[in-house]
C-alpha cells in the first residue's frame, strides 16, 4: 500500500470542515485498537501533520453483492464495477439461481450489462434448497464460474422463501459433497423462529446451527455473511483460521440500532440482519481493524426501489455500492488502522477463496464528494446509503504513470 501525505494541507481532526453533517455514530475506541498517536504534544503534532491524504491500494473485491436483474442490474452494476475487481453475486433473484445452468446464464446477463472496457468479474453462487443435489455441486465445481453456495434459512430475508428448512437432514449430503469439492458455504446466519427476538437471531443461529455444523463437517469452508454481533466475532475467532471467515458490511461498522429510529423511522438503514446495539458494533470494528485475516469486505449492497423501502411494509436491504469503499476507509481511519485497510479490502477475501489477488490498483483521495440523493433506472429509483451527504474519501482509478 502506498500512502501519500501532504503536510501543508493536512488538518487535525477538529479542524476538518464540516460538510452537510453525515450523522455517523462516531466509534468510541474499540478495546483492541491501538492508536499510534503519542501523548507527547510535539510528537502528536508531528503525527497529525502526516495524516495521509491519499492511499493507493490493490483493487478490492466485494465478497457479498446483490445485483438483481433487468433495469436494476443495468443501473447498479457500474457502481460496483468502478471500484471492485470481482464480486460474489448473491443468487436470491425471483426465481432464485438454484442450478449451475441458470448461474451461467445470469453471469452472461451481468457481463452484457457491464460498461465498455470494464474487467469486473462476477463470481457466481447457487441458492441452496432442500432439493439441491450433490450432483449439482459437482456441476458447479466443474463449471469454473460458480464459486460458492448460499444458505438462506427459509423466510430469513429478501426472496428466501425457497431457502433451507432442513439443514441437518435433507441438505447434509450436499454439504458433504461441498466439503469434498472445496466449495464454500456462505451463510445468512439468522434463525427464523418468530419466538426468537429479532436482535438475538444471529446468536441463536450460531448456537443451534452453525457451531454444530462446524463440528459435524470441520472440512467445510464457511463464510458467515454480514456479521452483526460480538457473538459472531467470538465464534469466528474460535474456529480454525482458513475454514471459517466472515464478511462485514459498512452499515454494521458505522451504525448501531439507534440509527433506525433517529428522528423517525428510517427505512433506508433497515437491513437484515438488523443493526445491533453499540457494544456489538464496537466489537466488529475492533475485529476487522485488528488485522485479522478472518474478515473481509462484503458490502451486502442490496438495491430496492424507493417505493418498496418507503411504504407500510418496507423491504430489507441497504444500497451501498457507490459509497462502500469511502465508508470502509473512514472506519479504518477513525480506528487509526489505515495500514490494515488493504488486507481487509483486497487480500483476505481472495486468500480465503484460494483465488489470486488483484494486480491493478485504486486510489483513495481525501477529497469531499457528495452522495447523489437517488439513482434513477428504467422503472424507478434507488436511494443510496447516506443519501445526499458528503463523504471524505473519494475512490478513483489509479492515475496513469
Ligand atoms: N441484507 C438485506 O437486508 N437484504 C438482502 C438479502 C440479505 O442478504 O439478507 C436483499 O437481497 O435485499
Amino acid at each position: 500500500m502506498q500512502v501519500a501525505v501532504n503536510p501543508t494541507t493536512t488538518l487535525s481532526a477538529h479542524e476538518h470542515p464540516k460538510h452537510n453533517s453525515v450523522s455517523f455514530l462516531r466509534p468510541s475506541l474499540p478495546c483492541r485498537v491501538r492508536f499510534r498517536f503519542s501523548h507527547r504534544p510535539a510528537l502528536r503534532a508531528n503525527a497529525m501533520a502526516t495524516q495521509p491524504q491519499q492511499l493507493t491500494i490493490t483493487r478490492p473485491d466485494d465478497w457479498h453483492l446483490h445485483l438483481r436483474d433487468g433495469g436494476v442490474l443495468e443501473a447498479v452494476l457500474p457502481h460496483s464495477a468502478r471500484h471492485f475487481g470481482r464480486a460474489i453475486i448473491m443468487p436470491n433473484l425471483k426465481p432464485p439461481v438454484t442450478t449451475t445452468a441458470r448461474a451461467v446464464e445470469y453471469r452472461e446477463e451481468i457481463l452484457k450489462a457491464l460498461p465498455a472496457g470494464s474487467s469486473f468479474q462476477p463470481l457466481m453462487t447457487l441458492y441452496l434448497t432442500d432439493n439441491t443435489s450433490p450432483e449439482e455441486i459437482k456441476l458447479a465445481r466443474k463449471s469454473g464460474v460458480v464459486f460458492a453456495v448460499k444458505l438462506y434459512p427459509a423466510g430469513a430475508t429478501t426472496n428466501s422463501q425457497y431457502g433451507v428448512t432442513d439443514i441437518f437432514g435433507k441438505c447434509l449430503p450436499v454439504l458433504e459433497e461441498m466439503a469434498r469439492q472445496e466449495v464454500p458455504l456462505l451463510v445468512h446466519g439468522e434463525v427464523t423462529d418468530l419466538h426468537v427476538d429479532t436482535f438475538d437471531r444471529e446468536k441463536v443461529f450460531i448456537d443451534t446451527i452453525l457451531a454444530p455444523l462446524v463440528q459435524k463437517l470441520p472440512q467445510l469452508k464457511i463464510v458467515m455473511e454480514h456479521i452483526t454481533t460480538m457473538d459472531a466475532v467470538n465464534f469466528v475467532e474460535s474456529c480454525e483460521e482458513g475454514h471459517v471467515a466472515a464478511t462485514v458490511t459498512p452499515q454494521h461498522l458505522l451504525l448501531n440500532r439507534n440509527a433506525l429510529f433517529q428522528g423517525g423511522l428510517q427505512p433506508h438503514v433497515y437491513c437484515l440482519p438488523i443493526l445491533k446495539r453499540e457494544t456489538h458494533r464496537q466489537a466488529i470494528v475492533s475485529a476487522v481493524t485488528s488485522g485479522s485475516r478472518r474478515y473481509f469486505l462484503g458490502t451486502d449492497s442490496a438495491p430496492h426501489d424507493k417505493q418498496n423501502k418507503e411504504c407500510s411494509c418496507g423491504c430489507a436491504g441497504i444500497y451501498s455500492a457507490p459509497v462502500a469503499l469511502s465508508l470502509y476507509t473512514k472506519v479504518f481511519e477513525e480506528a487509526g488502522a489505515l495500514d490494515k485497510l488493504e488486507a481487509f479490502t483486497s487480500f483476505n477475501g481472495p486468500d480465503f477463496y484460494g483465488l489470486p489477488r488483484n494486480t491493478s490498483k485504486i486510489v483513495l483521495r481525501k477529497s469531499p464528494w457528495k452522495v447523489p440523493v437517488t439513482y434513477k433506472h428504467s422503472s424507478g429509483e434507488i436511494v443510496p446509503m447516506f443519501t445526499g451527504s458528503t463523504l471524505e474519501w473519494l475512490p478513483s482509478d489509479q492515475d496513469e504513470e
